[in-house]
């Protein structure tokens, strides 16, 4: 026994002691997840704009929770207790564990860290990786959830497929981006360029300023306009509102564009100034309130040539774009041509001579607004959550009448060229199949899908839900429509089969809180990049990486997300997955294999023929999200050949011995259902530790997730 843990032992009384004497117990292993509004320290700063945990920043260690590890049971050199957590919060950045490499006694390097400056420090976790089957055999956990439930993403599967290994993604390595922005201080345009370190993405982001002290009439004088273009999504008027006022802020006169290009275009009453209360009560609202048009004209030089002389007209030469890749392709076009515009409307007396010296060019930042999620060099696109939330919010309608009538439902979602809807659709919905354009099914899909579906029912499932992206295809590059889905499972299963269309209904409503903070940040983000801008400069794109607003280059982006389409059109679905990014990748990986009905075959088990007893609870009050959680831990330990059980009740059951087997069809479902299956109470073991010992000792629980508020750190004290 270590020094420290003698130390503890001494602290903390007998039910340690116990601990440690449990011989067929070498160590155990505890883990927490934070849950819910009972772990207020993961709470977002949404304010900031920065929403780690504090713990990267106040400098207090998070709880600890190991009861101390002394014969380490896994892999790692030293293995310890972590704190699972979703690193930086970006809604798509990578789900991390966090310790102090000084607590640990493991180098950074050891921990494949972040390289953050965090107290904690983070390293990254093994999301998304290929696993191999079986890998853990024989061990056993459990897993309880203790403390408030919460509402939880959670994983489901799609093919019947096994997961094949995706190559590693070049663009983006751990994100070492964080920590190089200063404490606030005052912005001058001459300082504050940021470059964000040693990313190996071919696509470079430079940090934004967003929580920098701002000088307010800094770039007094000058014009700008914003406009809204292509398919509207939920938070562009968050944006435009943010665009607005950031503009004021530093004494610009800002315009409204209306119609997108073709109020540019077509000039006169589409273009006006815009004033603070010109903005006021809009961030709540859907859509965009000066409106968004395809414009053929601005395609053509004769349309831009147009549009160039309604903006000069009001010597505005600083666009705020909000649009898809299309719209920022444009914006793109009419730079280029600007000089040339100018010129041609001057030789044709259409503009004054002074025009050219007054404005020599235009400058454009991009803001990506599309539901679809479609665009390369940023996390999420302003839209993408609502959109979700909607697609998330009519599956749980769809699953109730199906499940009344014993019905398949196939619903189509949006995403002419993207699955991200419908895969995280899939994923959050526990769909049992999911077809999205990047990653046709295998060319026998029909039997597959009937195979997989007819097992479902066998096994006592009363309903079925297939979600189709509307740019769904299969291996030839043939669409697969809803209405193909339908047809093929009535005519082999003669299920009663419908179809839902989601259509604009993605598109419209209300913005979620996700959506309206990204508009707001964007574009406030977007204001200050425009007008740092020198006539050599880039356009750019304001995009949100991990949780950082950066800047990054328009066309690269434009081409790189145009490059999948032509994977896709080459049915080079492997480049097409990975262009779309690591995230991406993850969740078609997470989602094959935990969808999948029974644990896979394979018989490889890398921890070299041990057996392994996991565990997991919930503790303390319920929060979202706890059930998906224990469904993701349950199928996962399984399929590394763990024996997983289900502690319920909390540290009462845990003392109890109220433990369950946990098999894989036992968590099928739990992932659209809010609070704790297995239970869950605020409680202190404070005083069951000799039971709770002896619990774990019964069970020879090799290590313990507990998904919960802060009582976990108790046990962990311990
Ligand atoms: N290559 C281009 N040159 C000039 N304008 C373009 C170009 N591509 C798109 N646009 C303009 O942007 C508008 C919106 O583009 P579109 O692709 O329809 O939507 P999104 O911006 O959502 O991708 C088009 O109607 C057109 O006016
Ligand atoms: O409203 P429209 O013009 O029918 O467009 C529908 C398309 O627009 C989208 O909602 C969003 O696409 P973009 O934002 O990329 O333009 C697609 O998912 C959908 O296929």
């Amino acid at each position: 026994m270590s020094a420290s843990s003698s130390k503890k032992d001494e602290e903390s009384g007998g039910g340690r002691q116990l601990l440690h004497e449990a011989s067929s117990v070498p160590s155990i292993m505890l883990q927490s997840l934070p849950a819910g509004a009972g772990a207020p320290e993961f709470t977002p700063d949404f304010t900031s704009g920065y929403m780690d945990s504090p713990y990267c920043y106040d400098g207090n260690p998070p709880p600890r929770f190991s009861i101390e590890a002394e014969t380490p049971p896994v892999t790692t050199p030293r293995t310890q207790d972590v704190f699972l957590t979703s690193e930086r919060l970006g809604r798509r950045g990578n789900i991390s564990r966090r310790r102090s490499p000084s607590e640990t006694g493991l180098t950074w390097s050891q921990l494949a860290p972040l390289k953050r400056s965090d107290t904690q420090g983070s390293f990254v976790g093994r999301e998304g990786e290929y696993v191999q089957p079986m890998t853990y055999s024989g061990r056993s956990l459990a897993v309880f959830t203790s403390g408030g439930d919460s509402q939880a993403l959670s994983t489901p599967s799609m093919s019947g497929e096994l997961p094949t290994p995706h190559h590693e993604e070049e663009e983006k390595g751990p994100d070492d981006s964080g920590d190089t922005l200063p404490p606030l201080r005052d912005f001058s345009p001459s300082r504050h360029r940021f470059t964000l370190k040693s990313r190996k993405d071919s696509i470079i982001p430079v940090a934004g300023k967003e929580g920098l002290a701002i000088t307010p009439q800094l770039y007094r004088g000058r014009s700008m306009a914003v406009f809204t273009s292509g398919g509207d999504s939920q938070g562009m008027n968050s944006a435009v509102r943010s665009v607005v006022r950031m503009g004021l802020y530093l004494g610009c006169r800002v315009f409204f564009i209306h119609e997108g290009y073709q109020g540019m275009v077509d000039g006169g009453n589409n273009i006006i100034e815009a004033s603070w209360n010109s903005v006021s009560d809009i961030i709540q609202k859907g859509g965009t309130i000066i409106g968004s048009a395809r414009c053929k004209d601005f395609r053509e030089r004769a349309g831009r040539l147009k549009a160039a002389e309604n903006l000069l007209q009001h010597s505005i030469t600083n666009l705020v774009c909000i649009g898809g890749d299309g719209s920022l392709t444009g914006a793109n076009q009419f730079r280029k041509d600007w000089a040339g515009l100018v010129q041609e409307l001057i030789d044709a007396g259409r503009v004054p001579a002074s025009k050219l010296a007054e404005c020599p060019n235009i400058q454009i930042v991009g803001l990506v607004g599309s539901i679809d999620n479609d665009f390369c060099g940023t996390d999420m696109t302003i839209g993408t959550d609502t959109a979700l939330h909607r697609i998330i919010e009519a599956t749980d309608a769809v699953v109730s009448t199906a499940q009344s009538h014993q019905r398949a439902f196939v619903i189509e979602v949006m995403g002419r060229h993207c699955g991200y809807l419908a895969l995280v659709a899939g994923l959050a919905s526990e769909a049992d199949w999911c077809f999205i354009p990047e990653w046709p099914p295998p060319t026998n899909w029909r039997e597959l899908l009937c195979e997989k579906l007819a097992q479902m029912r066998s096994e006592g499932n009363r309903l079925n839900i297939i979600i189709v992206a509307e740019g769904a295809i299969d291996r030839d590059g043939s669409p697969i429509s809803a209405e193909l889905v339908q047809k093929v499972i009535t005519e082999t299963l003669h299920y009663d089969t419908r179809v839902t269309v989601l259509g604009h209904v993605q598109r419209g409503g209300c913005p979620t809180a996700f959506d309206r903070l990204l508009g707001c940040r964007m574009g406030a983000e977007a204001v200050l990049a425009l007008m740092e801008m020198t006539p050599e400069s880039e356009p750019c794109v304001v995009s949100i990486d991990g949780n950082q607003m950066v800047r990054v280059p328009l066309m690269q982006c434009v081409e790189r997300t145009q490059a999948v389409q032509k994977a896709m059109d080459n049915k080079d679905w492997d480049t097409a997955v990975r262009l779309r990014g690591r995230s991406f990748q993850r969740n078609l990986e997470t989602y094959k294999l935990l969808t999948k009905l029974h644990i896979p075959k394979e018989k490889v088990n890398l921890a070299g023929g041990h057996t392994f007893n996991l565990a997991i609870m919930n503790v303390g009050a319920p929060a979202g999200g706890m059930n998906a959680a224990v469904r993701s831990f349950v199928r996962l330990g399984l399929y590394h050949h763990c024996k997983v059980y289900g502690v319920h009740n909390s540290f009462e059951g845990l003392a109890n011995g109220q433990f369950k087997e946990m098999k894989w069809g036992d968590v099928t479902n739990w992932v659209m259902h809010g609070g704790s299956f297995l239970g869950t109470q605020k409680q202190l073991p404070t005083k069951m530790f000799d039971r709770i010992a002896k619990s774990l000792e019964h069970f020879k629980i090799h290590a313990l997730l507990m998904v919960g508020g802060f009582e976990v750190s108790v046990l962990r004290r311990v």
